[in-house]
C-alpha cells in the first residue's frame, strides 16, 4: 500500500466536477479538504485567494493542521477516470492484430498472449509495469480481467493493492472453445479457483478506514467459452454472494452473436443466456453491447445491469458502433471501457475521444427525427462524455456513493491535470502564454477559461498532462510521482 496520509490535505484552485449526464461544474476557485482517511471532509466552491486562510479557519484548520497544495495557472483537479472494462493481461499485446475480427483475433493473438501468464515469473515481471501504465494514464478505478490462472491473478491483485489503485479483479472462467493450451480442465476447477481468488482478494489488508480498495469480480469470459455446466455453477455461486459483481462480454460482433445463439438454442437472445443462468443482475458489467436489441435493452434495465461502452475496441476489431444514446434513453447504466487490447490504447482519454467519434458517426448515419431532450442518435457532448468516464462508470461498478465526483464523504480519487506548456504536449495550448507569470493565481480566471483548459485536455491531452493521480487521498501516480 502507498504511504498513509496523516494530516488534512487541502487543495486550492480550479476544479472540474461532473454532476449529471447533461451538466458539470467548472469551479475556478475551489477549496477541497481531504481527511487523513482519504475522504473529502468539505468543499468550498468559490474562495478568493486573499480569504483562503479565513476559509480554512472557519473549518477549524489553523496553520500546521493542514498541508496546502495551491494549483498553478493552467492546472486543475478533476475526478479520476473509471475504466469499466480492461484486460490487464493483454497490455503486452497492444496494437497487434487489429486486422482481425473478434473470434480470429482471440485465437490468433489473444489466447497465445494470455497463456504466457501460466509462468508466475512472467506475471511478476510484467504486471507492475502494466498497472503503472494504467494508473499514469489517469485511471483511478479499473475493472480488470486477468487470465484463467489463479496464481497469476493473485499476483495482479497484490500489485494493484501495493500500488494503491481501486480495482475489481477477476480471473476468466473458460472451459471450452479455446485452444488446448489455454482452457480450464473442468467447470468444477474453474469454480474452485474463482472461490479461491475471492477469498484471497477479500483477505488483503484494508485501508485505515476499513475499506477495501481491491475487490473480486466473477468473470465468465463470454457465453461461447463457458459450458452450460460452468454457467449453472457460476450462477448458483453468484446467487450466494450477491454483493460480488460479475463481468462478461455481450453482443460485440455478429459472428460471436450467431455462435452464441447456436450454442444456447433455448435462449431468446444473448442477454437472455446470462439471464437464464442468473448472471444478469444489478452488479453485472456487460462489455460492448454493440448489437443489443430493444428487448435486450429492456431486460438489462429491468435487471439493473450496466454496460461498459468500449468504442476504441469496437473500431479496432471492426465490431461496430454501439448505440450509447439509445442505451441512455432506455435508462441503462453506462460507463466507458478501454477493453485493452481489443482497444489499442490503455488511456481513458483516448477512449473518451473514440466515444465522441462513435456518437458523431451514429448521428451522421441517422436518418430519423431526433427528439428534444433525448440522447438517441445524437452527438455526445462534453458533459455526457465526462459523466460516462466518471459518474457513469461509478454507477456501473455500484460505487456512485464513493467515487466519480467530488462531494463530502466521497473518496478523493482525483487527477491533478496541467495544460501548461511545460508538460511538453504540443497538442495542448491551454495556458495562455501571454499571461504575466507574476500575477496572483486564480484571481482572474473565469469558469470559461477553465472550461477551455478542460476541453483541450479532454480532446487533445495525454499522459503528459496528468501530473498527479490520487486514490483514497494518496498520491499513487502521474508524471510528478516518484514512487
Ligand atoms: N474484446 C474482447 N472480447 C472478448 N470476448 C471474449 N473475450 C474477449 C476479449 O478478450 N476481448
Ligand atoms: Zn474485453
Amino acid at each position: 500500500m502507498s504511504a498513509a496520509v496523516c494530516t488534512t490535505a487541502v487543495y486550492y484552485g480550479p476544479v472540474i466536477n461532473p454532476e449529471s449526464l447533461t451538466n458539470f461544474h467548472a469551479l475556478p476557485r475551489c477549496l477541497i479538504a481531504v481527511s487523513p482517511d482519504g475522504n473529502i471532509a468539505w468543499i468550498e466552491d468559490d474562495v478568493i485567494r486573499s480569504e483562503l486562510e479565513a476559509a480554512l479557519g472557519q473549518h477549524g484548520l489553523l496553520q500546521g493542521d493542514y498541508i496546502l497544495t495551491e494549483l498553478k495557472p493552467g492546472e486543475f483537479i478533476m475526478p479520476g477516470f473509471i475504466d469499466t472494462h480492461i484486460h490487464a493481461c493483454q497490455v503486452p499485446n497492444l496494437g497487434v492484430g487489429g486486422e482481425d475480427q473478434l473470434l480470429d483475433w482471440l485465437n490468433n493473438y489473444t489466447f497465445p498472449t494470455e497463456a504466457r501468464f501460466k509462468d508466475m515469473g512472467y506475471a511478476t515481471r510484467v504486471y507492475p509495469d502494466i498497472v503503472n501504465r494504467v494508473i499514469n494514464s489517469g485511471t483511478t478505478t479499473s475493472c480488470y480481467y486477468a487470465t484463467l490462472h489463479l496464481e497469476a491473478t493473485k499476483i495482479l491483485a497484490d500489485v494493484i493493492h501495493e500500488k494503491g489503485q481501486r480495482a475489481f479483479v477477476g480471473k476468466c472462467n473458460m472451459d471450452r472453445n479455446s485452444p488446448d493450451y489455454y482452457v480450464e480442465p473442468s467447470a468444477e476447477e474453474s469454480l474452485e479457483s474463482t472461490e479461491a481468488l475471492i477469498d484471497y482478494i477479500q483477505g488483503l489488508p484494508r485501508t485505515p478506514s476499513g475499506e477495501a480498495l481491491v475487490h473480486p469480480i466473477i468473470t465468465p469470459r463470454f457465453a461461447i467459452s463457458c459450458t452450460d455446466k460452468l454457467l449453472t455453477e457460476l450462477g448458483d455461486f453468484a446467487e450466494s454472494v450477491p454483493d460480488i459483481p460479475i463481468q462478461t462480454h455481450i453482443s460485440e460482433n455478429p459472428k460471436e452473436i450467431e455462435e452464441t445463439l447456436e450454442l444456447f438454442p433455448n435462449a431468446s437472445s444473448y442477454a437472455d443466456v446470462y439471464d437464464q443462468f442468473k448472471l444478469l443482475r444489478n452488479n453485472t458489467i456487460l462489455g460492448h453491447g454493440v448489437y443489443l436489441t430493444d428487448d435486450e435493452l429492456q431486460l438489462i434495465v429491468t435487471r439493473g445491469a450496466g454496460v461498459a461502452h468500449c468504442p476504441a475496441s469496437n473500431f479496432n476489431l471492426s465490431s461496430g458502433m454501439a448505440k450509447v444514446g439509445k442505451m441512455l434513453d432506455y435508462g441503462v447504466k453506462v460507463g466507458l471501457g478501454t477493453d485493452v487490447s481489443g482497444g489499442n490504447n490503455p488511456s481513458m482519454l483516448y477512449t473518451i475521444q473514440m466515444a465522441s467519434t462513435t456518437s458523431k458517426m451514429v448521428a451522421i448515419q441517422s436518418t430519423g427525427e431526433e427528439e428534444e431532450g433525448t440522447f438517441t442518435n445524437k452527438r455526445l457532448d462534453t458533459a455526457t462524455l465526462l459523466y460516462l468516464a466518471t459518474l457513469g462508470g461509478a454507477d456501473v461498478c455500484c460505487l456512485k456513493h464513493r467515487i466519480g465526483s467530488f462531494s463530502t464523504e466521497k473518496a478523493f480519487d482525483a487527477l491533478l491535470v496541467s495544460v501548461r506548456d511545460d508538460t511538453g504536449n504540443p497538442a495542448v495550448w491551454g495556458y495562455n502564454q501571454g499571461r504575466d507569470p507574476t500575477e496572483e493565481p486564480h484571481s482572474r480566471y473565469e469558469d470559461k477559461d477553465l472550461k477551455e483548459w478542460f476541453q483541450r485536455f479532454f480532446y487533445c491531452g495525454d499522459d503528459r498532462n496528468i501530473r498527479r493521480v490520487f486514490v483514497q487521498g494518496a498520491l499513487i501516480g502521474g508524471q510528478e510521482f516518484q514512487g
